[in-house]
């Protein structure tokens, strides 16, 4: 994409008022206003659930649809991406969608314990060299952050392309004694998925698929 393309959609992120765009300031003086109190941003009570590295937003997109009870946030670092899923929410009058501008390591101070029901983790890049391995959204310091903010029986979802991905996460439960909820290593082929995992493809999704590269599926908790 090129950069004037970026810039009318970092322009019309601003105007969105379901995109927030919290400063680095902000956030490391602890001034982050949202932070335990998302439910006056939604003006409702009702349970809210983040895609990590949403790209485009189409899990945040379908879930809001699927479940209009529930409060769906999308975050990545990458505006001019969610720009797409932002604009969408806005013309499909989806008031139960919000994306969020930072980096996802941070997203304990942008959000409260307990304030988080569960957690979606779709096609992450699976920082396979040792030396990416801090960038790993499953590794054990990410998992300790999404304890933090997940309540009691909240859960976590990763469904990717990577086997190494998808190994490595069930592999690192197993060792910390985490309850693995369900895991599924094809979920096209192998039976017995959610509606929600089967009927929402994202657009690195749809890339691998035509690639014939198998999807897989786990679902867990953190506590
Ligand atoms: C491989 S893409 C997948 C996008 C989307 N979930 C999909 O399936 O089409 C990974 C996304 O995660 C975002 N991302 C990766 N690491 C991140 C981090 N530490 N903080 C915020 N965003 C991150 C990237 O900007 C990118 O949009």
């Amino acid at each position: 994409m090129g950069s004037k393309n970026k810039l009318k959609r970092f322009k019309e992120n601003e105007s969105f008022n379901n995109v927030i765009q919290p400063s680095r300031e902000e956030i490391e003086n602890g001034t982050f206003e949202l932070k335990g109190k998302w439910a006056s941003f939604f003006e409702n009570d009702n349970p809210i659930i983040l895609e990590l590295g949403c790209g485009k937003g189409e899990y945040t997109l379908g879930l809001a649809k699927l479940d209009p009870e529930k409060n769906f946030i999308g975050v990545d670092i990458k505006g001019a991406r969610f720009w797409r899923g932002a604009k969408t929410a806005v013309q499909e009058e989806l008031n139960n969608v919000a994306f969020i501008r930072t980096q996802i390591e941070l997203i304990d101070q942008i959000f409260d314990e307990n304030e988080i029901s569960e957690i979606w983790i779709t096609f992450p890049d699976p920082q396979i060299k040792y030396k990416r391995t801090k960038h790993r959204l499953t590794n054990q310091k990410f998992l300790e952050k999404y304890k933090s903010i997940l309540k009691e029986d909240g859960v976590v979802n990763l469904k990717t392309d990577s086997e190494f991905m998808h190994g490595y996460t069930l592999g690192l439960l197993h060792g910390l004694g985490l309850e693995v909820v369900y895991a599924n290593h094809d979920v096209y082929k192998n039976e017995g998925s959610p509606k929600e995992v089967l009927e929402i493809q994202t657009f690195y999704e749809k890339q691998y698929l035509g690639k014939g590269k198998p999807i897989t599926y786990t679902k867990f908790r953190v506590s």
